[in-house]
Parts: structure tokens; C-alpha cells; sequence
């Protein structure tokens, strides 16, 4: 190694601190991965152990466990390695590309929420802020209107075309509705918790977003970020909030 050219050797560790940033980056966030590896590094020490001290029955099964070990992984981890996926890949927006709604959006918004508990009308807005959500609203309906109080109303009523899924809004205007998210498997949120909630928990796992909720069936109102659902108990804490990440 020590023979070898300078750049030869940068490059060398260079793909190796990729490798391991990346490998570190997926058990971090996600717990059931690194419980899984966890495991699977008790068994690959148990073999190494059982072949260095000659227990012949032991490592010859354990070989076979191990040798099956990368494909049974890859089989339990399928949704988490795809979750973790998109965390890694998730693309940023440019700074020049980067926008934040304005007051009068952050209005509308409030207003339009507040209406939609007081009926008991179930919704669901994300607010994108660095990670791009394209690869959700192109799947979506696409609107690209401005944000309105009475067009978000429209939308979530029920029985009416766009009121399933989400709503996402960049900067000052409705991108899109009817927008599915991956939900959320955070056991320690209730088992009950329902798809809505669960959805807009799985896209503030992933990105960046605020994401607010309101119950269909208790009529409150929620706040799904960074992977924690907060309750808002009141229109001057939500707004609180929309300042706080419209920032
Ligand atoms: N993957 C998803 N992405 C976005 N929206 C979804 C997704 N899955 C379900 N929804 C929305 O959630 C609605 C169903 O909500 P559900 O009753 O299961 O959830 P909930 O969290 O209990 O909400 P609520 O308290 O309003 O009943 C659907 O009608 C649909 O609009």
C-alpha cells in the first residue's frame, strides 16, 4: 500500500469514508435497522468464535446461516433499505429555487385549518420547505393555484375529487392535491393511529416539511414535523409554529 501513488491512496480512503457515511447514515435513522445488524453481528461473532475454536457443528451451521445472512437482511429490510433510500437521495432545492410562503399565506393556511376542525372536516397540508416533494406531486393532481382559505375548504370536503390524500404547498401556492406519502411504522405512536396521521408522520420522517393535520373524527388539529406529531390546541399556537418554520 505504501508504494502505491498519493492519489491512489486518497482515493482509496476516499471511497471508503463514502462507504462508511453512507452505511452510518442508514443505521442512524432507522433503530429496527441497526437492531437487525446488531443481531447480525452477534451471529457473525459467534461463527468467527465457533471456527476458531474447532466446534465443528456449530460453525458448519452457522456457515450456512451466515453465508444466507446478506439476502435474508435485504428480505426483512426491503421498506426500511427504501426508506432510507430516500432520505439519502432526497434532492435540496437551489437557494434560488428555495421559497417560503408569505403572511397572507400563512393566513390562509391557519384560517382554512381552523374552519376545517371546527366541522370536523379531515385534511391534510404539507408545506414544503428544502426538500423538493416532486416525486409526490407528480403522482398527484396538480393545481398550482394560489393558497386560499376557500380553496382549501373546497378541496377537503368530503365527496368531492381532490378531498383523499394530501395537499402540498410551496411557497404561496397549492402545487398540488390528492398526494399519497409512505406512512409511518413509529412504534411509539398508538397502533390505532390511523392512515392520515401515520402519512403525514412518514413525509416529516423523511423530509423537511410541516405537515398539518386535522381529525376527521375528534375534529384536532396536529402538527407532523422532523418525525413527531404535536397537538395544537389553539389557532395562536399554530401560527406559532408557521412563524417559527416559514421563517
Ligand atoms: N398514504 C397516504 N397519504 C396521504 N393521505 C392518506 C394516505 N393514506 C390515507 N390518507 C388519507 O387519510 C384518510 C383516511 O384517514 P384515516 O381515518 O385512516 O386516518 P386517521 O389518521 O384516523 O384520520 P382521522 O382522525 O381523520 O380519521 C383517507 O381518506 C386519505 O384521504
Amino acid at each position: 500500500m505504501f508504494g502505491e501513488p498519493i492519489w491512489k491512496i486518497a482515493l482509496d480512503f476516499y471511497i471508503i469514508w463514502i462507504l462508511v457515511f453512507f452505511l452510518l447514515k442508514f443505521l442512524i435513522t432507522n433503530k429496527r435497522m441497526l437492531s437487525v445488524v446488531l443481531s447480525f453481528v452477534f451471529i457473525y461473532v459467534i461463527y468467527y468464535i465457533s471456527n476458531l475454536t474447532d466446534i465443528l457443528a456449530a460453525s458448519q451451521i452457522l456457515g450456512y446461516v451466515v453465508s444466507w445472512l446478506p439476502i435474508i437482511l435485504i428480505i426483512i429490510m426491503a421498506p426500511d433499505l427504501r426508506r432510507s433510500l430516500e432520505i439519502v437521495w432526497k434532492q435540496d432545492k437551489s437557494k434560488e429555487d428555495f421559497e417560503m410562503g408569505s403572511e397572507r399565506t400563512k393566513q390562509q393556511v391557519v384560517d382554512a385549518v381552523m374552519y376545517l376542525a371546527s366541522q370536523s372536516i379531515g385534511a391534510l397540508i404539507t408545506i414544503e420547505k428544502h426538500n423538493t416533494l416532486d416525486q409526490y406531486a407528480d403522482r398527484a393532481i396538480m393545481l398550482n393555484s394560489d393558497v386560499s382559505k376557500e380553496i382549501l375548504i373546497n378541496i377537503f370536503t368530503p365527496n368531492t375529487p381532490l378531498h383523499d390524500g394530501a395537499v402540498i404547498i410551496r411557497g404561496d401556492h397549492i402545487l398540488c392535491a390528492g398526494s399519497y406519502f409512505v406512512l409511518s411504522d413509529n412504534q411509539n405512536y398508538d397502533k390505532t393511529m390511523g392512515s392520515r396521521h401515520r402519512a403525514g408522520l412518514g413525509i416529516s420522517e423523511i423530509t423537511d416539511s410541516l405537515t398539518i393535520l386535522v381529525s376527521e373524527e375528534t375534529g384536532n388539529v396536529s402538527v407532523a414535523i422532523e418525525g413527531i406529531l404535536l397537538k395544537m390546541n389553539d389557532r395562536d399556537k399554530l401560527m406559532e409554529y408557521l412563524n417559527m418554520f416559514m421563517k
